[in-house]
């Protein structure tokens, strides 16, 4: 894999994930290489999203949820108790399937969590900067003391990466960010994925198929298989470079997903 020679930001060694008792997803080994796009594409319940959350430790707010196995960011274990998962949350950001603005203004959007992460430079300027970098400021830098929550779905998704961006992260995770969105919009966002890589690196979970081969440099298939006490767990099929994953797969089963054969 050509890629994998590139500086890793993250990185996942025989990581396993429970809830409770259930093992949701084994010994995933990978590495996210700096200003890449990675997709995790699967079947329902196969444990993409799972991983996505180990990797800013969301899953932390699961009581149920744990891992064993490592995960390291620049090298660092996040999972020892020297690691503030608030801070570790502002380096790697997280947009969700459902955009989430606060009932809060356009402008508050921004300035409420960089306030919250002691930002004391000029807000306006970085709320300008953020929606900027968000592709969001044309249709909004009229109305930013509007409500966040009367922008349409698409913008209210572009306004959810501004504020992500606000915090300077270096990592985005992104959770079928398109899911609910239409047509365009979800064009919009794949557009400002691809300007985002350039200072961000990017993990996205995407049930669509077009969409991960669209947008991302490196892909993993996850799939999941029936446990001996008739429950499923996850894990990881092939990781590469997207263009082989989708062209030439070194697994049948792979092959059989991408090409709409199952899932
Ligand atoms: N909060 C939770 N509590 C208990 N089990 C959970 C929780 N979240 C996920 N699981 C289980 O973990 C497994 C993996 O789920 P996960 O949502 O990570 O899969 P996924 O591949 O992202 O699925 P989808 O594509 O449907 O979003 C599933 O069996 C699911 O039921």
């Amino acid at each position: 894999m050509t890629n994998l020679s590139n500086q890793t930001v993250l990185k996942t060694e025989n990581l396993n994930v429970f809830y409770g008792f259930n093992l949701a997803v084994r010994d995933v080994t990978l590495d996210i290489p700096i200003n890449k796009v990675v997709a995790f594409i699967g079947p329902s319940g196969c444990g993409k999203s799972t991983v996505l959350r180990c990797f800013n430790r969301m899953n932390d707010l699961i009581p149920s949820a744990r891992i064993d196995g490592t995960i390291t960011y620049h090298g660092k274990d996040i999972y020892t108790k020297k690691v503030d998962p608030v801070d570790l949350r502002s380096r790697i950001g997280m947009v969700f399937q459902k955009p989430n603005p606060f009932p809060k203004s356009i402008y508050e959007n921004i300035a409420f969590g960089a306030r919250l992460n002691g930002f004391t430079g000029d807000m306006n300027e970085l709320v300008e900067m953020s929606l900027k970098k968000a592709s969001v400021w044309d249709e909004t830098k009229d109305k930013l003391n509007q409500s966040g929550l009367a922008l349409s779905g698409g913008q209210q998704q572009r306004l959810c990466i501004a504020r992500t961006i606000a915090v300077k992260p270096d990592v985005i995770l992104m959770d079928e960010p398109c899911a609910a969105l239409d047509p365009i919009s979800t064009l919009k966002i794949e557009e400002l994925i691809h300007e985002l890589k350039k200072d961000y690196t990017i993990v996205i979970v995407t049930h669509n198929m077009q969409q991960a081969s669209r947008v991302s440099d490196l892909t993993a298939f996850y799939n999941a298989e029936a446990t001996e006490k008739g429950g499923k767990v996850g894990y990881l099929v092939e990781y590469d470079d997207t263009e082989k994953v989708f062209h030439n797969p070194a697994q049948e089963a792979t092959r059989d997903y991408v090409s709409g054969r199952f899932g």
